[in-house]
């Protein structure tokens, strides 16, 4: 179960007013000389929301959050963070913003607490206390210098830094590297528990089951495209049935489509029905469905299937997807095709 089903009751959206966004975008475009490294970007983030950044290396990530901080001069169209214009209110936007680098730096020559006092006295919300306490819940030795911390003792110092001051938004560019699993999962926690304080957290990892275990939402970032938005809840309602269809005696070299013997009733809850050529099992059956899985049982079972595995379609087959190109027609997510299994059990 994700850990943030655990911590918190999702209500229905009809009954929800909707949330202001704090962060918004419109064709937000960056270039460096003659390259694109961020085309035409339109997305907002709501408050009180975790929302997930994603994509392979060099994908833009990282430079639409230097744009959202200021960091960065805008090429074309633009953005807002907590109504402000990051350029030309940068100071407004960092007083309301924790922000975590990728590459964090940090006084070298200051010893862990020394650090965690400067940043407490920078940052217009600095609480030292706070800091602290989060470099204790992550077991951070505070009396070693920066110069001698492991490359993990000093992720968990710039963390602590990050977790201190209350802004009502985090921006945190992969906050889990270099950790080992037991720290992860402490992060992952606070990141839940400023949620449940009210805070926005917006971050980008490369381990998807983080974002699964966390985010509300998700953006796919590919070569500098928003390439899919995705309801992180509308994942969690779809499953991939793989299983064997025992041979016919008409052996077969295709795949067939099958979606138009789905019944008219199932249509909307059947994304794919594919029956792969034979094997020596006979053919490869692949069914992805949407929604509560209740109804499409009874039907499922008339197809006298054999060897029956259901999963739920995780965050992986939706970011291979979207990796190898097949993200770009619906941005607004809707679906997560993937390959065809080469064997029941095996999803893309
Ligand atoms: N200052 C710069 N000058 C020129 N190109 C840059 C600069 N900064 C980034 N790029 C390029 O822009 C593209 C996007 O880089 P960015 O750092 O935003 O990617 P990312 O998604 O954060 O990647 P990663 O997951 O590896 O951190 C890359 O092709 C990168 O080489």
């Amino acid at each position: 179960m994700p850990l943030s089903s655990q911590s918190r009751t999702v209500a229905s959206s009809a009954d929800l007013p909707l949330p202001a966004s704090i962060v918004a975008t419109s064709q937000l475009t960056k270039c460096y000389g003659d390259f694109e490294a961020l085309k035409q970007c339109t997305l907002d983030v709501s408050e009180g929301e975790i929302f997930g950044l994603l994509g392979p290396n060099g994908a833009g990530k990282t430079t639409l959050i230097r744009l959202l901080l200021g960091y960065l001069h805008v090429t074309s169209g633009s953005c807002r963070v907590a109504g402000f214009d990051p350029e030309e209110d940068s100071v407004a936007v960092r007083a309301r913003v924790a922000y975590l680098p990728g590459d964090a730096r940090l006084p070298r020559h200051m010893r862990g607490r020394g650090v965690l006092e400067f940043f407490s006295q920078m940052h217009p919300q600095g609480n030292l206390s706070r800091a602290l306490e989060v470099a204790e819940r992550l077991e951070l030795d505070l009396s070693r210098r920066v110069a001698f911390m492991s490359t993990g003792m000093r992720q968990k110092l710039a963390l602590a830094v990050v977790f201190g001051p209350r802004t009502p938004l985090l921006i945190l560019d992969e906050p889990t590297a270099n950790l080992d699993p037991t720290v992860r999962g402490e992060v992952l926690k606070l990141v839940l528990a400023e949620r449940e304080a009210g805070r926005t957290v917006m971050f980008s990892s490369h381990v998807l089951s983080e974002i699964e275990q966390t985010c509300d939402r998700v953006a796919f970032l590919r070569k500098g495209e928003l390439a899919r938005k995705l309801v992180m809840e509308d994942l969690f309602q779809r499953h991939r049935l793989t299983a064997w269809l025992p041979d016919t005696g008409a052996p077969t070299n295709d795949t067939d489509d099958l979606r138009n013997e789905v019944p008219e009733e199932l249509s909307s809850r059947i994304e794919r029905y594919q029956v792969g050529p034979s094997g020596p099992h006979g053919r490869n059956v692949c069914i992805d469905t949407a929604g509560d899985l209740a109804p499409t049982l009874g039907w499922i079972a008339s197809l006298n299937l054999e060897h029956v595995r259901i999963e739920p379609l995780g965050l992986h087959s939706v970011y291979e997807s979207v990796h190898l190109g097949r993200g770009d027609q619906d941005p607004d997510w809707a679906h997560a095709p993937g390959s065809m299994p080469a064997t029941p059990g095996v999803s893309s």
